[in-house]
This record gives structure tokens, sequence and C-alpha cells, in this order.
């Protein structure tokens, strides 16, 4: 153990090390229309079976031309047409120009396109008004993509432009890896569903949400068990149920060592717990194991707490399961504009705000409420601040490192 790891958690790389050493990767693949893609991850690399373009084509709508007759103020023949998607079939000759639009192919013994906007057209007369250089305006075959080359990496989580790559060669369909089967259940008797009335002393249930959005960017099927009592019996019939269809089962709530924390206690008598508590701030009482068939995360109750240890601990894991290659969220340091208070002893995921001031350097500051309760923090920030577990509290002007949300979906 290092000097500054706290007894009885583990640190977050080693957790995510351990739990990712003792996860299977789904084997079963199947092949998807090209539109249906997106989101899924593929099974195999793709090499590309052609050029893009296929032939050179010009970038302008213009004329083609040969260089060494088009100086400025000469006049030439306009002997065709090189349309997009129809070409022109016979060679320029001297002294020629043939009229060309935006992704014609070049006609043989062209070198160049003149810009439609530097020239003059008189009849069947062509002036050229200005300098023109070969290879102006081409676009050369296989400028994109050259046939044979890699085009796309097996364990991509395919992306629009991954599918328009796959199109622009002319590909259609795509051989992906089958979609997980993940089990989300919240536990405890004080959650109620949304949309019901709230009792005294009950809460709305809001962790699954989290959940339901964050694996609906993934390729995911959900099977939703809702709520569960604090019930071992109901706890253990929901986890052998989760365990019959699901790869990966995922619980929130009861993880920790209340009087109705029974989340431990049932995966260890139907199955095994690999690994409880990590060293991360929110979410410390993190359990991780296995049932007789999938795997398990049980994420502890608090909001932030079961947010943060879905993104980092089980996103990976997740990742990997699906297929997909690992993906390092970006971070870059910012310069902290407040203090910020943090005990040693685990990795601190604060919710920060940060922004580029006057001089465009990057500032940062923390949220001023920081408790694992507090979910609005999240939606109030736009970035985490990291301070390693080895750390302590730092002051404003010091630097701090910070990982972006991502703005595009749920970060
Ligand atoms: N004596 C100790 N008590 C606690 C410890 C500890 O080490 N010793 N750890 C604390 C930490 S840290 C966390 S995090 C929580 C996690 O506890 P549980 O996983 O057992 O979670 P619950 O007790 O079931 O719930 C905690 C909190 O979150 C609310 N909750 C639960 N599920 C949901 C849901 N689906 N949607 C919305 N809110 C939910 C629940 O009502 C509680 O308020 O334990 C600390 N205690
Ligand atoms: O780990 Mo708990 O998540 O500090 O509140």
């Amino acid at each position: 153990m290092n000097s500054c790891d706290t007894p009885g958690l583990m640190p977050l790389a080693q957790a995510l090390e351990t739990m990712l050493a003792q996860i299977s990767v789904i084997s079963e693949t199947e092949i998807v229309m090209l539109e249906q893609a997106v989101g899924r991850v593929s099974a195999s690399a793709i090499y590309s079976p052609m050029n893009v373009p296929p032939a050179a084509n010009s970038s302008m709508d213009g004329y083609a031309v040969r260089t060494k007759d088009a100086t400025p103020n000469t006049v030439l023949q306009l002997a065709g047409k090189a349309l997009a998607g129809s070409p022109y079939t016979g060679e320029i000759q001297p002294n020629q120009a043939i009229r060309i639009t935006t992704g014609g192919v070049i006609p043989e013994g062209a070198d160049a396109v003149i810009m439609q906007e530097n020239t003059e057209l008189n009849d069947n007369e062509v002036r050229i008004l200005d300098k023109v250089k070969p290879g102006d305006n081409i676009r050369c075959a296989g400028e994109d993509i050259k046939q044979g080359d890699r085009i796309l990496e097996a364990g991509t989580l395919l992306s629009a432009a991954h599918i328009a790559l796959m199109a622009s060669v002319g590909i259609a369909h795509l051989e992906v890896v089958r979609k997980a089967k993940v089990a989300i259940m919240a536990t405890g008797d004080e959650l109620v569903m949304p949309g019901k009335p709230l009792p005294t002393g009950s809460i709305y249930e809001s962790n699954r949400y989290a959940l339901l959005g964050k694996l609906s960017i993934m390729p995911v099927d959900v099977i939703d068990l809702g709520i569960i009592k604090d019930d071992p019996d109901a706890l253990r019939q929901a986890f052998i149920q989760a365990d019959a269809h699901a790869d990966l089962v995922i619980s929130c709530g009861g993880v920790s060592v209340g009087d109705a924390d029974y989340v431990k206690q049932i995966l260890d008598e139907v199955g095994q717990i690999n690994l409880w508590k990590v060293a991360i701030k929110p979410g410390k009482p993190f359990a991780f194991g296995k049932l007789n068939h999938a795997s398990f995360c049980g994420l502890p109750g608090n909001p932030v707490s079961s947010y943060v240890t879905f993104e980092k601990l089980v996103l990976p894991l997740l990742r990997k399961v699906c297929g997909a290659q690992q993906a390092e969220s970006p971070y870059f340091y910012a310069q902290l504009t407040q203090d910020v208070q943090k005990r040693p002893g685990r990795a601190d995921f604060q919710r920060g705000v940060y922004w580029l001031n006057e001089n465009g350097e990057i500032m940062a500051k923390a949220l001023p409420r920081q408790s694992s309760g507090v979910m609005s923090s999240v939606t109030q920030a736009n970035c985490y601040l990291i301070l390693e577990q080895d750390s302590g509290d730092k002051q404003a002007g010091q630097r701090v490192k910070i990982q972006p949300f991502n703005a595009m979906f749920s970060h």
C-alpha cells in the first residue's frame, strides 16, 4: 500500500484495473445496415475497397484548362462540358477550355481548373483573367482515402462521421458487436416513482433516470427492474432475475453499512463480492462482483455518488463488455480563483465551472455545495475539478486539473 492510500479503500486506478481484468467481452456479432450502426461497436477493422474520390475532380465551378495555354488575357475555345455525374469524354486539345462544375471529373489533358469568377465568357470563348497553375482547384483521386487504407478500427464506438466514411467507400452494412444487456434497479423503501404522490418520509427515485440517460447513448439493451424494496427476499429475486438475462447488473443504493443496506449481503449469497470501497469522493462504498453469469456493479445511493461512480467506474467496464476501445476523457489544467477544501485519502471529483478570462487563460472554481446529495451541483457545473487522492487543500492561484463535461450529451 502507498503511504497516501487509505486503509480499506482501493485507489481508483487500481479498482478499475481489477474490474477490467475480471470482465469478459461480448463475442457475438451481427450485421446491421449502416443507418442502424451509429452508437454500435465495430467488430472488425475495415479496409477501403476503393479510392475516394474515385477520380480527380474539380473543387470549383469554372473551366478545366491546360495551364500552358491559360495565361492571363488569352482566349480559349469552349469545347464541351464536364458536369458532376456526366464526364467529358474526349481529351482537351491545345487552346481549349471545358466547362466544369464542382465535383466534375477532370478531362484528360487538363491540369487545372480556373474559377468561373476569374474568366469572362463570350459565346463559345472563355477569356482567362487571372493566373492559373497546375493542380489549381483539382481534388486528386485518393486524396481522402486510398484503396486498401485501414479506415476503421475494430472496437470503434460508431459516430455519424464513421458511417458517412463507410458510405463514401460504398459499404452499406457493417459487422457490429451485439448490444450488451444491462439490468438496472434502484433499491430503497423511501423511493417513489416520479408522477406519483409523495408520502411523508419518501423521496422521488432519480438515480435510475441518470442511468437510463447515460445508457441511452451506449450500445445497450436496458432491462429496467424499477425500484426494489429494502427486503432481502425481493433483492435476491431481483438479482437472480437480472442475472438470468443480463451481461451486467447495476443497482444503486444499499451498499453502505446501514441497517437496510442488503446489497452486499445478497451479492455475497448469490454471487461474490470482488471489490468494495474505492478511494473516490463521492462514491466510496461502490461495490463490484460477479453473479452466476453477469458482472455486478453496486452504486452508492447518494445521487451524485451514483452519477460519478457510473462515469468513472461503470462506463469503462461497459465499454470493455461492449468490445469498445477505452476512451480517456480529455483533461487540462486551470487556475483556481477560489480556495478549494480537500481531505487527503480519496480522489475528489468536485463539480465546478471553468471559463476563459480576458487574457485567454483557463480559470476554474468549485461550486459551493459539494454534498453527494446535491444533484443540482452536476447540472450547474461544466466540469469536474479533479483533486488527486494524495492532494490536500488548494489555494486560489494554484493549478487544478479539470475535466470538461461533454456538452452534446449527458456528460
Ligand atoms: N456509517 C456510515 N454511513 C455511511 C457511510 C459510511 O462509510 N459509514 N458512507 C456514506 C457514503 S460515502 C455514501 S455515498 C452513502 C451510500 O449509501 P448507500 O449506497 O447505502 O445508499 P442509501 O443509504 O441507500 O442511500 C443514500 C442516500 O441516497 C438516497 N437515494 C438512494 N437511492 C436513490 C435513488 N434511486 N434516487 C434518489 N435518491 C436515492 C437515499 O434516500 C439516501 O438519502 O452512505 C453514507 N453512509
Ligand atoms: O462517497 Mo459518499 O459518495 O462521499 O457521499
